[in-house]
């Protein structure tokens, strides 16, 4: 490709107009992106829970939608000689300066890259073209806007109490607390004790974010508690009591417990920003560890998310030098699981053919990962980042693995010189595969280790329930042991809508061949389920054996499966709790002052 200079003058006629076009559309999908979270402020206080569900699953699809729209108007309007490399590169200049007040420029940079890539021929993809690298700062942006971006409330004016109430009731929620009064109280209580705020340093306040954080049937207040060098990261859930009046149903002030709120495991939150950047920079605060990729996806900003993951990505391989190789457990049927050791995350290509038993098609198990993305994760599906054409340096690949996606992906892989272009992928947080965590549980001794796994084994599989997913495939290679210890499920080729299986029991036997048959007798649909056969392929090690039936025998019942299916199918949303029982305020009497009676403690275990 012949380098074109610098252009010393913005000579195009088009070029102002085409980069002024793609701004609007990015401005189009922030407005309506923006009054998504606006709108789930409104569901959350009037509880209207399947369509504030529905609502964000719609969201996802905004981004994509709009980015297709500004492609065909632009290829409605110019024909493709007009826009030349050199053109292009003008409306990358002109793009630059319009974005100098912008509020969401990082956003607007990724939007102009989605409809780039769609127009322009892959050689063109360079910071010439694109923005490969970001052009315009987010620093300090916010100082220009008119609404901060959180509010400071100094607890040594009017003391804690104070600041806590005024906190709740700035957010200004169209809804009654069932005893805010007392709510706040208990909050305080926490706090105090907690972070020890009563030496009252000179600095001391409580930093919250000004918009709430929407997801599922809860709202959530985001600050943090300065006090002299300390600073102490808390989080207020606000959800509806059983009369669907408002209590704060905890604080957490836990690191670790915050950081899994905000987990790759869970559905996006809908959260009113208008400088998004700003956001994230005070989340990086609470958790330093997280990347700004995941906090921006979880934001619901999921391209800003997977931009910065690529840009991460190429920089790691830049600086590391291991190699690419096949991920430790056993190989998947329909998928090639590959890593890099010194990166967190799994890749993996569908394969082009599947042995039996699996029917299915490549076309399937996109849908089905599609369904995982748009769906609430509950804390036990991981998300996962889709991409297309991924160069990676071959000389980096091991030679089981490329012959591997030589013979098990051909369709996906194209080696150009000294790359490998894989077509389509998905990346993934690695995990700890539960058959080798099990394992090497057991080959320790440590027994209490493998009762913590199946435990959490079958809480994962009862918040999938919750949320109206049969996992299909429960064997124990399909789910994973996240750093938190929290098992998670990972592979969704057979995944299905609860509701639409038929939970069924075995039949009996007519007669004596039957019952001694090997093979399966009875016919059975596409869609049966029958509980009672997870015992025999789950449960054949007698120390899991032992932790299952003493925690989730329930799960071998038909009676569990259809109770829960019926519910679904009754419009009941089930309450998925992204943060552990313990620490709810109603269940824990003990942590509460002794200035409350019991019959205070009875009313709030009744709501
Ligand atoms: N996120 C992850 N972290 C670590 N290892 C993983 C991850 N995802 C997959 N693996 C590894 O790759 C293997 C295959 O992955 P996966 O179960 O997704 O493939 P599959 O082809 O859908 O499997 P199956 O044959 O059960 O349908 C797993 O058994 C596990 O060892």
């Amino acid at each position: 490709m012949t380098k074109v200079p610098f252009p010393k003058l913005l000579s195009s006629q088009i070029a102002f107009d085409i980069a002024r076009a793609i701004l609007d559309g990015f401005d189009k999908h922030y407005r309506l992106f923006r009054h998504a979270s606006k709108t789930a402020k409104r569901y959350f206080e009037i509880g209207a829970w399947p369509t504030a569900q529905q609502a964000a699953r719609e969201r996802i699809g905004y981004y994509d939608r709009r980015v297709q729209e500004c492609v065909h108007a632009l290829e409605d309007e110019y024909a493709p000689e007009e826009l030349t490399d050199a053109v292009w590169r003008e409306v990358k200049l002109h793009y630059i300066g319009l974005l100098s007040h912008h509020k969401q420029p990082e956003l607007a940079e990724t939007f102009f890259n989605s409809v780039s890539c769609q127009i322009l021929h892959r050689e063109y993809f360079n910071n010439d073209h694109l923005f490969v690298r970001p052009t315009v700062s987010t620093e300090y942006l916010e100082t220009e806007e008119l609404q901060p971006t959180y509010r400071v409330y100094y607890p040594a004016a009017d003391g804690l109490r104070f600041a806590l109430k005024r906190i709740v009731t700035n957010f200004q929620l169209d809804a009654q607390f069932a005893n805010l009064g007392r709510d706040i109280e208990l909050v305080e209580a926490r706090m105090a004790a907690q972070f020890g705020l009563e030496k009252r340093e000179a600095n001391q306040q409580l930093q919250v974010l000004s918009s709430l954080f929407f997801r599922n049937k809860g709202a959530y207040i985001v600050g943090k508690a300065i006090n002299g060098p300390q600073v102490y990261p808390f989080v207020i859930p606000v959800l509806h009591n059983r009369r669907g009046q408002l209590v704060l149903d905890t604080v957490i002030t836990d690191q670790e417990t915050i950081t899994i709120l905000f987990s790759f495991t869970r559905a996006y939150f809908l959260v009113d920003m208008e400088v998004p950047s700003a956001y994230v920079q005070f989340l990086r605060s609470l958790m330093p560890r997280k990347p700004r990729s995941e906090i921006y996806t979880i934001l619901g900003l999921q391209k800003q998310g997977k931009t910065l993951f690529y840009r991460d990505f190429l920089q790691h391989l830049k600086h590391s030098s291991d190699d690419f190789g096949i991920a430790p457990g056993i190989p998947g049927l329909v998928m090639l699981v590959f890593e890099l050791p010194s990166f967190p995350y799994v890749f993996k290509v569908i394969k082009d053919f599947y042995p039996p038993p699996k029917e299915t098609t490549r076309a399937q198990i996109k849908e089905k990962y599609l369904l995982v993305k748009h769906h609430d994760r509950v804390g036990r599906m991981a998300d996962t980042l889709e991409y297309s054409n991924v160069a990676f340096p071959l000389a980096r690949f091991s030679e089981e693995l490329l012959a591997q996606l030589q013979r098990d992906c051909p369709s996906q892989v194209d080696i150009e010189g000294e790359r490998i272009i894989i077509r389509h992928l998905y990346i993934e947080r690695r995990m700890v595969p539960l058959n080798i965590f099990l394992t090497r549980a057991e080959q320790s001794g440590n027994d209490e280790l493998v009762e913590h796994a199946i435990v959490e084994y079958g809480n994962a599989i009862k918040d999938l329930v919750a949320a109206n997913i049969f996992p299909g495939d429960m064997l124990y290679k399909n789910f994973g042991v996240t750093r938190h210890g929290r098992v998670v499920f990972y592979d969704y080729d057979e995944i299905e809508y609860l509701t639409d299986c038929q939970f069924r029991d075995i039949p009996q036997a007519m007669n004596e061949e039957d019952e001694m048959s090997a093979e399966v007798w009875y016919p059975v649909g596409k869609h049966d389920v029958f509980p009672e056969q997870f015992e025999s392929f789950l449960l054949g090690n007698a120390k899991i054996r032992h932790y299952f039936l003493k925690h989730h025998a329930d799960l071998l019942t038909r009676a569990y499966w259809q109770s829960h299916k019926e519910r679904i199918l009754a419009g009941v949303v089930e309450d998925v709790f992204p943060y552990p029982q313990q620490i709810r305020f109603s269940n824990q009497a003990a942590a509460i002052p002794a200035v409350y009676s019991p019959s205070y403690l009875e009313n709030l275990h009744n709501e």
